[in-house]
């Protein structure tokens, strides 16, 4: 007899209908009829508690939206405290992170379910119509259980006064297919505005992803709004789990006979379709760990780009919490280099040292550091061969693995960073040694923050050239990557190569 809570609303085994993942948003619509039926008919044999996986849900929304908590940090805290896995580990996280990419689209919604802003509604009784909206809307949740369930959370977290609204709030979501609630609240909008309410994202965040398409040259003006709608579409798809094996400390096979399925894309990647990383043997003892495709891909560009010389000095300017400088300090290791990873941070120093602790057994020769970059420059002039600058960025091309990013940076964010990318980059030029090369990265398409800052950089050092990056971004069968856009730099997309939008610059100090 399982002791699992029952997602379903009456006591039934809920099977698929409580737990399958939220990508079947096709739900046929008879069954959402005769659900809406029997809940219409049924209501005193709602539950008068709530399920505590729904509830855990909404702890971690409040504690999200409240104290600014990360749900992927605070979700698997609270299922550990409670003991909850399996399938209903599973159900609490597409609750969560679904709920929270698509807090945008369903605010919209509820407004007009509810009449009113909202801002006009109390923020905790919001986050639990938003965890109903996305059962209703997104998840394989039969219509009657998603509502009468989350009336039982709400008379339970919210008092009686705000199910009663909740259920009203609910009951009107419940009357329109997904696809009739976008048709509703993006009629009269503005073709980006509507994809932005479409897809749950800010305005401005979608203004920017546009431009970048195009500055890229994936998308000119004419197909920028389809290329931009796939784009929206895969930051809301929730991406696998990648592995590195970390060169000469563990294989790709290894991963492999844990469960993990070999990329085609990187040469050191393997993907989770589902399970803890953290029970991979290999990951446990930082022979691999979790880390996105691009950001491998970039590591091994920078690794492979041709500069004169033996026994190189590389350097990592920004290094916490240490993935790349883990990969590339395997990589300087081949080539009888070796890597200085620098960070501002003490505390992100410390995750630096945690992440190269493999490597640091193994005998491979890594330095860590805490400093300014800022200063590295000047302490250290033409001093490194290969110097990367994974600088500190908005992060608006991570936003597929960061449920609620996208609705804590505002366009206001991005002067100071492109600000402190630049003083960052003229840092890494002056460290490098004339022959050198410097790698640009970011994990944000922002133009503002990749090509502007590069293009700034070249202005102010004539004795920097910029160098094609896309021959150095080659798959695991050692072909050259498609969709990498005009060149020099690198941009990838979520939606063309299934990693995060990294961007790379590569640049050559010259001897003038
Ligand atoms: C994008 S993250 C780097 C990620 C890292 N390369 C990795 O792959 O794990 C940027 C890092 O830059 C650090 N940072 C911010 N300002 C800095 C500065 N002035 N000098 C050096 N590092 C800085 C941040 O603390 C953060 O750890």
């Amino acid at each position: 007899m399982s002791d699992r809570p029952n997602h379903g609303a009456d006591g039934s085994d809920p099977g698929d209908s409580g737990y399958r993942n939220a990508r079947g948003r096709q739900r046929p619509d008879a069954r959402r009829t005769s659900d809406r039926a029997r809940s219409a008919q049924a209501p005193s044999q709602r539950r008068r508690t709530g399920d505590p996986t729904r509830r855990i849900a909404w702890e971690v929304l409040r504690d999200v939206h409240e104290n600014g908590a990360y749900a992927n940090l605070a979700l698997p805290k609270a299922l550990r405290h409670k003991r909850i896995d399996g399938r209903d580990a599973a159900f609490a996280s597409e609750l969560v992170y679904g709920t929270l990419r698509m807090r945008g689209f369903y605010d919209k919604v509820i407004e007009h379910a509810a009449g009113r802003g909202a801002a006009q509604i109390d923020p905790p009784v919001l986050d639990t119509i938003r965890l109903g909206a996305h059962q209703l809307l997104a998840m394989r949740v039969p219509s009657h259980a998603a509502a009468s369930e989350t009336v039982a959370l709400a008379r339970e977290v919210n008092g009686a006064g705000a199910a009663g609204f909740t259920n009203a709030v609910l009951r009107r979501i419940s009357e329109r297919t997904r696809e009739e609630w976008v048709a509703q609240v993006t009629a009269g909008r503005q073709p980006l505005d509507a994809l932005a309410v479409e897809h749950s994202h800010p305005e401005w965040v979608v203004r920017a992803l546009r431009g970048a398409l195009i500055g890229s040259g994936v998308a000119d003006a004419e197909s920028a709004d389809s290329e931009l709608g796939r784009l929206l579409a895969a930051d809301n798809d929730p991406a696998d789990v990648t592995l590195v094996a970390r060169p000469h400390l563990a294989t790709v096979e290894e991963l492999v006979d844990a469960g993990a399925v070999a990329s085609t894309l990187s040469p050191f990647a393997a993907r989770l379709s589902g399970g803890d990383p953290g029970a991979i043997r290999a990951v446990r003892e930082t022979r691999a760990a979790v880390q996105d495709e691009g950001s491998q891909l970039l590591a091994i560009a920078l690794a492979s780009v041709p500069v004169d010389g033996d026994q190189q000095e590389w350097l990592d300017l920004c290094a916490g919490p240490g993935g790349k400088a883990a990969l590339l300090a395997c990589l300087a290791a081949e080539q009888d280099s070796v890597l200085f990873a620098n960070e501002a941070s003490e505390h992100r120093t410390e995750l630096v040292r945690r992440t190269m602790d493999a490597a640091l057994r193994s005998g491979i020769e890594v330095m860590i550091g805490t400093g300014d970059g800022r200063d590295l420059g000047r302490e250290e002039p033409n001093t490194y061969d290969k110097v990367l600058v994974d600088a500190p960025c908005t992060g608006l091309g991570a936003l597929r693995r960061r449920p609620e990013a996208r609705w804590r940076k505002t366009a206001a964010d991005v002067p100071p960073l492109a600000t402190l990318q630049g003083e960052l980059l003229d840092s890494a030029i002056a460290a490098t040694r004339p022959g050198g090369v410097i790698g640009y990265a970011t994990c944000s398409p922002h133009t503002a923050e990749t090509a502007a800052v590069v293009a700034d950089a070249l202005k102010r050092h004539p004795e920097v050239v910029q160098e094609d990056a896309r021959p150095y971004f080659k798959d695991a069968s050692g072909k050259q990557i498609a969709d990498l856009g005009d060149g020099p730099a690198v941009q990838l997309w979520p939606h063309l190569h299934d990693t995060d939008a990294m961007f790379f610059a590569l640049l050559r100090k010259t001897d003038n």
